[in-house]
C-alpha cells in the first residue's frame, strides 16, 4: 500500500555524527529496499560501496541499480539534488538523504516540510554506542551532536558489538534525556528492516515473495481496519499514546463528517501528520503499525476507536 503514489514523494533523512554508521545503513537500504524504488542522495560516492553486481549504469552524478534504485551524489546543493531526483522518470517512490556527519538533519527535514512535492517520512539519527557519551561532552562538537540527536524521530544506537553493556545503558539514558519522544532501537551493521527506516507499510510487498530472514524477526506490522469514520481529535489522542513497541503508524482513513476524500495519517517519533488525500480507487481504508515485538498487543488500544486488527505479520530482519 504505497499511498503516496502519484502525489507527494516521502523523504527520509538519515543523520548522525561522523562515523555513526549512516553509510552502512544506506548501503543496506540500497541492497534491500523492501520493494521501493529508492533514490538516495549522498554527499559524495567516496564512502558508498555499492555492490558492483547491482550497478547497471553510471551517469555523471547518478548510479542506477538493477533493483530500480538510484544513488545520487548531491555535492553541496541539496535543493538542486532533490529537484534532479524529482525530475527523474519513473519518479522515485521514496527519497533518502544521507546528511553529512556535521550537518543538522532538521535543516534537511525542513526542505521536505516546505516543498509541496515532498512529505517528510521521518528523521532517523544514528549514534555510535561506543562513543556517543564522550561525544556529547566534547567541548568542540558536543553541541553539534546534541542538535543532531534532538532532531530525531527514530534513534538508532549503532555498533552495539563494540560497546560494553554499561556503555550501551549510559548511551540509552543520554539519548532518552536528549530526545525523549524519539523511539530508540539498537541496530548492528545496518540490519534493520526497510519498513522501519522508510515507513513504507507496503502490504503489497509483504504479500509478495518474502525476503529471506537474516535474523530471527524482531519486527512486525499490524493492519487495522476501521468500522466507522473517525474524529481527528480521538485519532490524534490515540496516536499520542502509542506504546513503546510501535515505531511508526501510517494509514489512509476517512474522518467523521467528510465525504469524497480520505486522510493520510503518519506518526513517527514525536510527529503526527494528518493531511487530506484522495482515496485511490479500490483502496481500502487502513491504519498500519510498524514496530518491535508487542506491536500486536499495542494495536488493541485502537479497538475503542472502531479500529480492529485484521492482520499481524512478522518482518524478516
Ligand atoms: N563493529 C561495527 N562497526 C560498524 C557497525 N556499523 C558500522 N560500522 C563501521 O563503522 C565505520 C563507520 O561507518 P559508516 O557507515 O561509514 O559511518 P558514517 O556515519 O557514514 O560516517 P561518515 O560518512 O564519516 O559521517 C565503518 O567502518 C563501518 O563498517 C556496527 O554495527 N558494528
Amino acid at each position: 500500500m504505497r499511498i503516496n503514489a502519484g502525489l507527494r514523494v516521502p523523504l527520509t533523512v538519515i543523520g548522525g555524527f561522523l562515523g555513526a554508521g549512516k553509510t552502512t545503513l544506506v548501503n543496506a537500504l540500497l541492497a534491500e529496499p523492501g520493494g521501493a524504488r529508492l533514490a538516495v542522495l549522498v554527499n559524495d560516492f567516496g564512502a558508498v560501496n555499492i555492490d558492483a553486481s547491482l550497478i547497471v549504469a553510471r551517469e555523471g552524478d547518478t548510479i542506477a541499480l538493477s533493483n530500480g534504485c538510484v544513488c545520487c551524489a548531491m555535492g553541496d546543493d541539496l535543493g538542486r539534488g532533490i529537484a534532479t531526483i524529482l525530475a527523474r522518470r519513473p519518479t522515485p517512490e521514496h527519497i533518502v538523504v544521507e546528511a553529512s556527519g556535521v550537518a543538522d538533519p532538521w535543516r534537511i527535514a525542513e526542505i521536505a516540510l516546505i516543498d509541496p512535492d515532498l512529505v517528510l517520512a521521518g528523521v532517523v539519527v544514528l549514534a555510535d554506542a561506543s562513543g556517543i557519551t564522550a561525544l556529547l561532552t566534547d567541548p568542540l562538537v558536543g553541541e553539534t551532536a546534541r542538535r543532531q540527536l534532538q532532531a530525531a524521530d527514530l534513534l538508532f544506537l549503532t555498533k552495539p558489538d563494540l560497546a560494553p553493556a554499561e556503555s550501551i545503558e549510559a548511551a540509552r539514558a543520554a539519548l532518552a534525556e536528549l530526545a525523549p519522544k524519539a523511539r530508540l532501537l539498537t541496530v548492528s551493521h545496518g540490519a534493520v528492516p526497510p519498513e522501519v527506516v522508510l515507513g513504507e507499510t507496503g502490504a503489497d510487498r509483504r504479500l509478495g515473495p518474502s525476503r529471506p530472514a537474516r535474523h530471527a524477526s524482531l519486527f512486525e506490522t499490524v493492519t487495522l481496519r476501521p468500522s466507522r469514520p473517525l474524529a481527528e481529535a480521538e485519532l490524534r489522542a490515540a496516536l499520542d499514546r502509542l506504546p513503546a513497541p510501535v515505531l511508526r503508524a501510517k494509514g489512509l482513513l476517512r474522518m467523521a463528517g467528510e465525504t469524497g476524500r480520505a486522510w493520510l495519517v503518519q506518526r513517527v517519533g514525536r510527529r503526527t501528520e494528518i493531511a487530506p488525500h484522495p482515496l485511490p480507487t479500490g483502496a481500502a481504508e487502513a491504519l498500519v503499525l510498524i514496530g518491535t515485538a508487542g506491536t500486536d498487543a499495542a494495536a488493541e488500544a485502537f479497538r475503542p476507536l472502531g479500529l480492529t486488527p485484521v492482520q499481524a505479520l512478522q518482518i524478516p530482519r
